[in-house]
């Protein structure tokens, strides 16, 4: 894991700062010299004297602490941190908040799914396990993310805020908490509607008002598969998919309640991802494109030509249907 940052070409490091990125072309050893690139560009090492080797030992310790599952492994970590990081570009939000709130979110995106078990909230609540029982059935995941990112940290050789005043280290660890905690999709609604009011009025220096856009722009980075190019965000799907279903397969195993989107015997890729992309992306998307207007080219046109794409997919499916009833 000592590849050396110098062998990342000037045209990688600015093509990292795109969504059209391309995660899958890339080994893990090469996604964690690129993250490296992600925290070294931003200038947070000279900003918050983080030394290198810590950051190192920090980037190694999230990459041990993904999973191998099908979705919420190594690569989605990646892949959510590069679209924020490329986001921070995109908006200039370097000009417009202080980079320790880049950090905040930086950081919050590369931890916020640390130890997934592959198993959502809703399965650790019924099947009544540590997590839900630990966290009183209250965004157990969440809660657990964030509690592994400080179990991580706590350790001085990855602590990447050891050189940070009492305050700093406090006002990090509060931004990241309320960052991690807002990737709970059960919230989605709450916090969307709550960045809806604030945005017409939107004042970067109001302190409300820029916590609930660090939380809008971490669940952005989260769930913006499809504002990546088809052929890089087609496969994340297929991975979702597949753990939903290892979670339905197991519900029904166990004689659990069974999430009608995670059924192998009821979900069509296709009618399910249009239904996410008009019902949760395209709200959300939009939202956050009437404060950056720069977005529509770059995030809100390649979802709107996901949802043609899946809905013409959905058109033939069913004219199938049909045509086989016959
Ligand atoms: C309100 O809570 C929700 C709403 C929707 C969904 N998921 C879906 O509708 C389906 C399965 N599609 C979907 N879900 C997605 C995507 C990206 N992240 N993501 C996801 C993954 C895990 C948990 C929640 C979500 C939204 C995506 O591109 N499509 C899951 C939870
Ligand atoms: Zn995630």
């Amino acid at each position: 894991l000592n590849m050396s940052t110098l062998q990342v070409t000037e045209e990688v490091r600015e093509h990292l700062k795109t969504p059209i990125f391309d995660n899958w072309q890339w080994e893990d050893a090469e996604m964690l010299v690129l993250l490296q690139v992600m925290f070294t560009d931003l200038e947070f090492l000279t900003a918050f004297h983080i030394e290198l080797d810590v950051l190192q030992n920090f980037l190694f310790k999230v990459y041990c602490h993904y999973n191998s599952i099908p979705f919420h492994n190594f690569r989605h970590c990646f892949c959510v941190t590069q679209m924020m990081y490329g986001l921070i570009w995109l908006t200039d939000l370097r000009s417009k908040i202080a980079r320790i709130d880049l950090l905040i979110m930086l950081t919050s995106a590369l931890c916020h799914d640390l130890d997934h078990p592959g198993y959502n909230n809703v399965y650790q609540i019924n099947a009544q396990t540590d997590l839900a029982l630990r966290y009183n059935d209250i965004s157990p995941l969440e809660n657990h993310h964030c509690a592994v990112a400080f179990g991580i940290m706590s350790k001085q050789e990855c602590n990447i805020l050891k050189n940070l005043t009492c305050e700093q280290y406090k006002y990090i660890r509060g931004g990241m908490i309320k960052c991690i905690l807002a990737t709970d999709m059960a919230r989605h609604n709450e916090i969307l509607n709550k960045f809806k009011t604030m945005r017409p009025v939107f004042n970067f220096t109001n302190k409300e008002h820029k916590e609930v856009l660090m939380n809008i722009m971490v669940k952005v980075s989260d769930i913006s598969n499809e504002a990546r190019p088809m052929a890089v965000a087609e496969p994340w799907l297929d991975c979702l998919l597949q753990e939903f279903f290892n979670q339905s397969d197991t519900e029904k195993l166990k004689g659990l309640p069974v999430t009608p989107f995670m059924d192998r015997d009821k979900v069509s890729k296709p009618s399910s991802q249009t239904n996410f992309i008009r019902f949760v992306l395209l709200p959300l998307f939009s939202e956050l494109t009437k404060l950056f207007p720069c977005l529509e080219q770059h995030i809100l046109e390649p979802v709107r030509r996901a949802l043609e794409y899946y809905s013409d997919l959905e058109r033939a499916s069913k004219e199938e249907e049909r045509t086989a009833k016959r």
